[in-house]
């Protein structure tokens, strides 16, 4: 059976992980997480290396509404330190043999690519989105760019031997883009899915919501929520671009760890577009924003940890990674029942 490609696996997980040397259904939780990744790989033998994080950046016209506590400089800030692998989600990939490579697909300053072990993509075509407020975030046309830089990125994963592969984004603003996602797509209320993002105090808090139900009752005034049409009405870029990674991982058979508020406002965008993508994923963890759990009951996932991070670029995916890796050894490594002594 060793590597064997299964295409109906639940019955097989289910009968080897009741012949590990325990008593059946003993390591718990781990359990299901092993039977969901074998399911991702379609494997009795799951991997979970080589793996890679790839982070996408953009930035949000929404910023100018008052949504959030950063100004939108501070996005390309933070993607110069993860050019070095100094931000937690660099740090926190390096430590769990992860590869790491961030892509531009839309700052609105733009930086220079620095020569590091960090792989950087230049791969922006507009820089910031409109302000969703009161207008198209972006156009068709942008849409099914940074959707297919995206999905090269997940080529590129596949062909460099990747089996698992982790989202992550860094774009000041994102929470409210991600906010009108989840509320069209999942049809979840605004007043329930905004939160504080990056730590907007309660004025703020107000305010953004306000934006949140404009911008829904906007694009809802167009007629109709097709996924595309949210995507381009209120997507940012980097979350377009995510979500067309995690829809071309699927196909390519990856594994996908999500991260957390945003990511899923991604992989939602991914398996409203690309049904079955959701079929690849593991939700890492529940982040602390309280949209959160309901976008992932709306997949039908459930957070492997919840850890009270509320800070995206993938660091919560990358923190379930361990026990990720240990699913993977309990069912690739234990010895079975049958190698137990006979009396
Ligand atoms: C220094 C810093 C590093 C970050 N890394 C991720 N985020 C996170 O916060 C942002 C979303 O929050 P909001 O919608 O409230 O702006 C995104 O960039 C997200 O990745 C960061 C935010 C900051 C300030
Ligand atoms: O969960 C997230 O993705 C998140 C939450 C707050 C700020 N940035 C990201």
């Amino acid at each position: 059976m060793t590597d064997a490609v299964i295409h109906d696996c639940n019955d097989l997980v289910r009968d080897r992980l009741n012949r590990l040397c325990k008593p059946p259904g003993s390591l718990g939780d781990l359990e299901s997480l092993a039977h969901r990744l074998c399911t991702t790989q379609q494997t009795l033998t799951p991997k979970t290396t080589p793996r890679r994080t790839v982070v996408f950046a953009a930035d949000h016209g929404v910023t100018r509404e008052g949504v959030t506590a950063w100004p939108s400089e501070v996005t390309a800030s933070v993607v110069r330190l993860m050019q070095q692998q100094r931000t937690a989600s660099g740090v926190f990939a390096r430590a769990l043999q992860c590869g790491y490579e961030v892509a531009d697909v839309g700052l609105l300053h733009p930086v220079e690519s620095v020569s590091s072990s960090v792989r950087f993509f230049n791969a922006a075509k507009r820089r910031g989105t409109g302000n969703l407020r009161c207008e198209p975030a972006m156009s068709e046309d942008e849409f099914d760019y940074v959707w297919q830089v995206g999905g090269k990125r997940a080529e590129a994963a596949a062909s460099d031997g990747c089996h698992l592969v982790v989202g992550g984004e860094m774009g000041i603003g994102n929470t409210t883009s991600a906010s009108c996602m989840i509320g069209l797509l999942a049809d979840v209320d605004a007043s329930q899915v905004v939160g504080r993002g990056a730590g907007i105090d309660d004025e703020g808090l107000v305010r953004k919501r306000g934006v949140v139900c404009d911008a829904i009752d906007r694009v809802r005034s167009l007629g109709g929520t097709d996924a595309k049409q949210v995507g381009c009405q209120v997507g940012g870029l980097e979350i377009v671009a995510l979500a067309g990674f995690y829809a071309r991982a699927a196909e390519l058979g990856l594994t996908i760890v999500l991260d957390g508020f945003i990511a899923t406002a991604a992989a939602i965008l991914a398996e409203s577009i690309c049904q079955g993508s959701v079929q690849r994923m593991i939700a890492g963890h529940c982040s602390a924003e309280p949209g959160h759990r309901a976008a992932l009951s709306h997949l039908g996932l459930s957070p492997l940890l919840d850890l009270n991070f509320r800070l995206g670029e993938a660091t919560g995916a990358l923190t379930a990674l361990p026990l990720i890796d240990l699913a993977a050894a309990m069912i690739n490594d234990m010895a079975t029942l049958d190698d137990l002594e006979k009396p």
